[in-house]
């Protein structure tokens, strides 16, 4: 028996040679309500950072040295999963990401992109590779701070785009951002936007995208919702028939990789869990994702986290047992895929203190664990969201073209929810329950 249990063993420790049907392919993927990755479950902690790309540009734009450097950082510290923005639209946005990935569109309606960026995304996806770690790549954005939904409105009903950094009007933004699921030509062009970054080949190592293990996930876009909470209603059907078209075409040019759809949850949902049980129970989507924003949801103040931490804490918890209860209802893994909390007393600087964030941050890695530990659906979260050493000088905290980048997109002050290479008692937190998740049978 001893010698059997060796030569098992050793055979098992050859690539290749794993037993019959056991995938060492090293892409995740999903059995049941858990992630598998070469034969044993996949949990994580990771980060969002959603400029991984424009690091990976040509420095001008980029800056591969702080990539490298801050991959680095986040591999030692077991951080090895990031959520990461794979496409930018070209906008008249007043708080747009400028450069775009891709620019106006051609005379048929066809994408144009920018080579440079797109192989931001090349030098960044193979650096994540060099480092045997996971990347979570979405291809669109509900809001306006890299394009998004509005922008593909505006290209192809000629109006000018519904800037809410201009009007304040987030529930007219958000009826406007909608309007992209049902308009024909608006989807032509996004299936060529998808066709033309999963099945890019990487001009550094020359993987094709959906041959690249690194690849986990493709998310349809960042946090899809039907519109407004008053009057998304009647946008309900065209987005969940979106979710199932354009999931099932993902899948149809990714079928090794894993689609979600990078939703909230109920929150992004008309607040309202049935309809987004609803919108993801097609077998199209692999599995779910929500996120947490007790601050953006007035759950807890932004400018003091402290005066209603403890209330705040409960209704996210519950909002986290929510979610993991719908999953094991859909049998399908969850990922917490974004939550953040602002500095103490609302601060911006990176000098400041954390206390409010830390106890937020323990609180919630406390019930995932604890209900991965039970055999839950939870497989992993990204915190919002990774800032390495990105600062900003300006005296607004807005970020301007050609500014470092942090973990705050244009539309916010740099520092609301960044967690900077200067966090170390945040980052040690996200660090030791990364590995409590991964040592998880
Ligand atoms: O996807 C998102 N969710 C919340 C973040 C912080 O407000 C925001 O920056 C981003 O648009």
């Amino acid at each position: 028996a001893v010698w059997r249990a060796l030569l098992l063993g050793v055979l098992l420790a050859l690539p290749g040679l794993a037993p019959a049907g056991e995938d060492r392919s090293g892409f995740v993927r999903v059995e049941g309500t858990r992630f598998m990755l070469d034969g044993k479950p996949y949990r994580f902690a990771g980060a969002n950072f959603w400029y991984g790309a424009y690091l990976g540009t040509a420095d001008g734009i980029g800056d591969r040295e702080r990539l490298r450097a801050e991959l680095d950082q986040l591999k030692a510290a077991g951080i090895d999963n990031l959520r990461v923005l794979a496409m930018s639209e070209a906008s008249g946005f007043k708080r747009g990401v400028d450069p775009a990935i891709m620019t106006v569109p051609g005379p048929l309606h066809e994408g144009v992109f920018d080579e440079a960026l797109l192989q931001g995304l090349d030098v960044l996806l193979d650096e994540m590779a060099r480092r045997d770690m996971k990347a979570v790549l979405y291809l669109n954005n509900f809001w306006q701070w890299s394009g998004g939904m509005s922008q593909y409105v505006s290209w192809f009903t000629g109006e000018p785009v519904f800037d809410p950094d201009e009007t304040g009007d987030w529930n007219g933004f958000m009826q406007n951002s909608a309007r992209f699921y049902a308009i024909p030509e608006a989807q032509k062009l996004y299936r060529d936007v998808i066709r033309t970054v999963i099945t890019r080949r990487n001009s550094v190592n020359g993987r094709a995208y959906a041959d690249d293990p690194t690849v986990m996930s493709w998310q349809l876009a960042n946090e899809p919702r039907p519109g407004s909470d008053a009057d998304g209603h009647p946008n309900f059907p065209a987005y969940r028939q979106w979710i199932h078209d354009t999931a099932g075409y993902i899948r149809s040019l990714a079928p090794k990789q894993l689609v979600s759809t990078g939703s909230e949850g109920a929150m992004g949902s008309l607040r309202d869990d049935d309809l987004y049980i609803i919108a993801h129970a097609t077998p199209n989507v692999d599995y779910l994702t929500f996120h947490l924003w007790p601050s953006n949801w007035s759950w807890i103040d932004h400018d003091d986290p402290a005066a209603r931490l403890e209330s705040g804490l409960e209704t996210s918890l519950a909002y986290i047992d929510r979610h993991i209860d719908i999953a094991n209802k859909l049998d399908k893994p969850t990922v917490l895929s974004e939550f953040g909390l602002n500095r103490d007393g609302g601060s911006y600087d990176p000098a400041s203190t954390v206390t409010a964030r830390d106890r937020f941050y323990r609180a919630i890695f406390a019930r995932l664990l604890e209900r991965a530990r039970a055999g839950d659906a939870i497989a992993g979260s990204n915190f919002w969201a990774w800032g390495g050493r990105g600062r900003t000088t300006n005296p607004d905290f807005m970020w301007k073209t050609g500014d470092p980048f942090t973990g705050d997109p244009p539309q916010e002050p740099q520092g609301l929810f960044s967690l900077f290479d200067s966090d170390a008692s945040t980052l040690q937190l996200v660090s030791e329950h990364a590995r409590a998740m991964e040592m998880l049978d």
